[in-house]
């Protein structure tokens, strides 16, 4: 197989984005990918990593092609020796047309485009290479699962054991109890395929979890000391932010040692990726508790039924949650301020819902509203062992204010019915689709540390899993976009009042969000 690049598929460094890095694989060494075997000796000594790209006169082409790449092992160990890959015996992928994902296949950030309009960001492909950077009987991977809970964190467990093992035939896999802190204040526990067989059944995590606790020096101490060669890292926002300073300080160190972060949040706020593992299930979970606070209302006078949902600084949970029931008829989150009182706002709606059916639901995210919560309870800033804002109630502050509006001012008997299923939703285990994402992310990530990368988040852009710098997705948090279509879908199909009046209510939020599009 040919793997180098013509001089049309040279691709430049766009100038609009900042430090960008262009990667060009040489000619890999050709060798009969099913003949070999993979436990031999190293096939070549490194030569994997990239450099800058010209075209024959020495420019840079400029067609807006930026590469956002991976740190790989031998940026900082050069001599590091290589191996076939053992997928190329392995019985499974016999006829698969292509085992071995190309070391220049790509993935765009962005699909939409205009004909002349620059390439734009990609990412490197993941999935299996040709070569890897461990012997099976050498690595000796671990994996650790922090931050809040999330269905479907015991199928990632099981599917990094499972695909480490038959694909690459690794045996020594250690899990890390308890999150980071677990690193360097637990006994680790041995995981073989036997171990974690039919953990993917349960919610919560058979490694558990907790916040606070990073100490990025005690932690690659621990890793050095155990001989750890490979940290798969599964967890939110905050998670990846420590996997990329514990993937620096193993850089500075000068260890072979590969750190995948596998992102996770029942929020789905990780920049870059589609979706996050478990967010489906969390929808369909969130179903029952509408679908109850929908028959509860409408079997009495004016029921008013609040939901509250998950959702710290983005909505997406509340928002598809509402799309996907059609019983909502009002979805607040964090992304989109409301207002109770006066013309357009909550109380006018409710009391024009209650006329037209008897009855209403109000699915809520729990970051919704927060500023209007705080200025009634005057609370302290608390802030949980990761440095997360605690949250005030919204839900309960909004059932009060509902009661206290309709009994007090209107003069009418409402029955209010708040249900709190945050929770609920978010110990369960993963749906079958959850799960069969959950496989695809644990494998792409055991691919991607065996092929030698680093420092890296692994999921889905665009449909396609990708390898991306962790300081990628933790630069920004993904939001709902109010100026998106989607919103308006959810406007649309719930008629409820935008509260957006670009006069008076919110003109720089607006304005902003206005700009972004
Ligand atoms: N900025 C950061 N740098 C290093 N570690 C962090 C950072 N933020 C959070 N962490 C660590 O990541 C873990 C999980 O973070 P947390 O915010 O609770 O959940 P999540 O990763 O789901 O967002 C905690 O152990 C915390 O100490
Ligand atoms: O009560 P806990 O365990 O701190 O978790 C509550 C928070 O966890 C979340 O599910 C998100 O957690 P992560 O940051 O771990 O993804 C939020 O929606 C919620 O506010
Ligand atoms: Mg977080």
């Amino acid at each position: 197989m040919d793997l180098s690049l013509s001089s049309s598929s040279l691709i430049p460094i766009s100038t609009p984005f900042k430090s960008r890095t262009f990667t060009h694989y040489p000619n890999p060494p050709s060798f009969n990918s099913k003949s070999r075997n993979f436990q031999s000796k190293p096939l070549i000594s490194h030569q994997n990593r990239p450099f800058r790209a010209q075209s024959s006169n020495g420019t840079t082409p400029n067609d807006g092609f930026v590469l956002e790449d991976v740190p790989h092992l031998t940026d900082f160990l050069p001599a590091l020796p290589s191996y076939p890959n053992p997928l190329q015996s392995s019985k499974a992928y016999a006829i698969v047309r292509e085992t071995f994902v190309r070391p220049e296949d790509v993935v765009a950030q962005k699909i939409v485009v205009q004909r002349d309009s620059p390439r734009g960001i990609h990412f490197r492909r993941a999935g299996p290479q040709e070569k890897v950077y461990f012997k099976s009987d050498e690595a000796r991977a671990c994996i650790v699962t922090c931050g809040g809970l999330c269905p479907g964190i015991n199928t990632v467990i099981r599917e990094i054991v499972c695909g480490l093992n038959s694909m690459y035939g690794v045996e020594d896999i250690l899990g890390i109890q308890g999150g980071y802190r677990g690193f360097y204040s637990k006994n680790t526990i041995k995981l073989t395929p036997k171990v974690v067989n039919d953990i993917h059944k349960r919610g919560g995590t058979f490694l558990r979890t907790s916040r606070g606790g990073h100490d990025t020096s005690k932690i690659v101490d621990n890793i050095q000391d155990r001989g750890i060669n490979q940290v798969y890292i599964i967890g939110g926002d905050g998670t990846q932010k420590g996997a990329a300073l514990i993937s620096k300080e193993v850089e500075k160190r000068g260890l072979q040692v590969s750190v995948a972060g596998i992102p996770k949040t029942i929020d789905n706020d990780i920049a870059v990726i589609d979706k996050s593992f478990g967010f489906d299930t969390a929808v369909e979970e969130a179903q029952r508790a509408i679908n109850a606070a929908h028959v509860e209302v409408e079997s009495v006078e004016n029921g008013v039924g609040i939901v509250k949902l998950m959702g710290r600084y983005s909505g997406f949970i509340a928002m598809y949650a509402t799309l996907a029931s059609r019983d909502v008829d009002c979805c607040l989150i964090p992304e989109s301020p409301f207002y109770l009182e006066g013309r357009g706002g909550l109380f006018e709606f409710v009391e024009e819902r209650l006329k037209e059916n008897g009855h209403m639901v109000i699915v809520l995210a729990e970051g919704a509203g927060q500023d209007y919560v705080s200025q009634d309870s005057h609370p302290v800033d608390e802030k949980d062992a990761s440095g997360n804002r605690l949250l005030l109630d919204v839900g309960l502050w909004l059932s009060h204010k509902i009661k206290e509006h309709f009994t007090d001012v209107k003069k009418m008997a409402i029955n209010m019915k708040y249900i709190d299923p945050t929770y609920m939703i978010r110990a369960i285990p993963s749906n079958a689709s959850d799960n069969v994402y959950c496989t695809l992310l644990a494998h792409s990530a055991v691919h991607g540390a065996m092929a030698g990368y680093t420092g890296f988040t692994v999921g889905p852009v665009n449909s396609r899993h990708a390898y991306i710098p962790i300081s990628h997705v933790t630069e920004t948090q993904n939001t709902v976009k109010l100026t998106d279509r989607m919103w308006a879908r959810l406007l649309a199909s719930t008629n409820q009042p935008s509260f957006l009046n670009r006069d008076e209510v919110i003109p720089e939020k607006v304005d902003q969000e206005l700009s972004k599009a």
